[in-house]
């Protein structure tokens, strides 16, 4: 091997990412079930979510790092970033302190809009993006995908009604989908919808079910449609005990799976 070839090799080494990535492959089959814990700080329809630490040296706010060890010690798949800061006071300054603190796949939760989000998001840490179908006309989701992909970060991309899954069909990069079952538009929640689109969308291809889950209960309806996954937040952030609480999700989706 010549010094070129030697030194191209080295590159590819660095700068060729595998794609699809990690996050995508922890998603990629239909009845994984495995969880997305989200941490934010607050959220438009909640409020400020971080309570005063509940592990932890006593006195000192919750942060990110202690969330996230706390996540990963109870058993989650992946774990998600807001780092909007207008409506969930997030920045890129948590997502890059979530690099240090977690082996997880990340994901970066915020409301892309332009390529250069997606530039921030790989050096700020990020394995993968969320893109909101019903926030972009089908040629920018798309156009965001492909370089998204062509970056090396895998593709969470969300919808919470069914019409919006037109602009996904001819997509040909890997994605997963996520459904949500808070409607961006009122903040409302709709567990009853959610089942309703998951019923009629394809079901061979990756889905995670997103937001409003309050109790156990809540996930058994969706199980029967094998999902690849749930995004769960303000339940464990609101929880007085986030590793028992992650726990038994983490156990009741196992036992759900054999
Ligand atoms: O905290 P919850 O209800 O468990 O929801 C988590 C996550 O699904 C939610 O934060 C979310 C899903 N899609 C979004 C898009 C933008 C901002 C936030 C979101």
């Amino acid at each position: 091997m010549d010094f070129l070839e030697r030194v191209r090799l080295e590159k590819e080494q660095l700068y060729v990412r595998a794609s699809p990535g990690r996050f995508y492959k922890s998603f990629s089959q239909r009845g994984t079930c495995g969880v997305i814990a989200e941490f934010k700080r607050r959220s438009p329809s909640e409020g400020p979510l971080l309570q005063e630490v509940t592990c932890g040296a006593k006195g000192t706010p919750d942060d990110v790092r202690q969330v996230l060890a706390d996540y990963e010690r109870a058993g989650a798949s992946a774990v998600s970033i807001l780092t909007d800061t207008p409506r969930f006071d997030g920045s890129l300054e948590d997502l890059k302190m979530a690099r240090t603190a977690t082996s997880l796949p990340i994901l970066r939760k915020d409301f892309i809009v332009s390529s250069r989000q997606l530039c921030e998001s790989i050096l700020y840490g990020a394995d993968c993006v969320l893109l909101i179908a019903e926030m972009l006309e089908k040629e920018q989701l798309q156009k965001l995908a492909y370089f998204a992909y062509e970056l090396g970060l895998d593709l969470l991309i969300e919808l919470h009604e069914l019409e919006s899954y037109e602009k996904l069909k001819d997509l040909s990069v890997p994605y997963v989908l996520g459904v949500n079952s808070r409607n961006l538009r009122t903040l409302q929640v709709s567990h009853t919808h959610t089942l309703e689109v998951v019923k009629k969308l394809p079901s061979d291809i990756p889905l995670v079910v997103e937001s409003g889950v309050k109790r156990l209960e809540d996930l058994e309806p969706y199980l029967p449609y094998k999902p690849s996954g749930f995004l769960i937040g303000t339940y464990l952030l609101k929880s007085s005990d986030r590793v028992k609480t992650l726990r038994e999700l983490v156990a009741f989706l196992a036992r759900a799976r054999k």
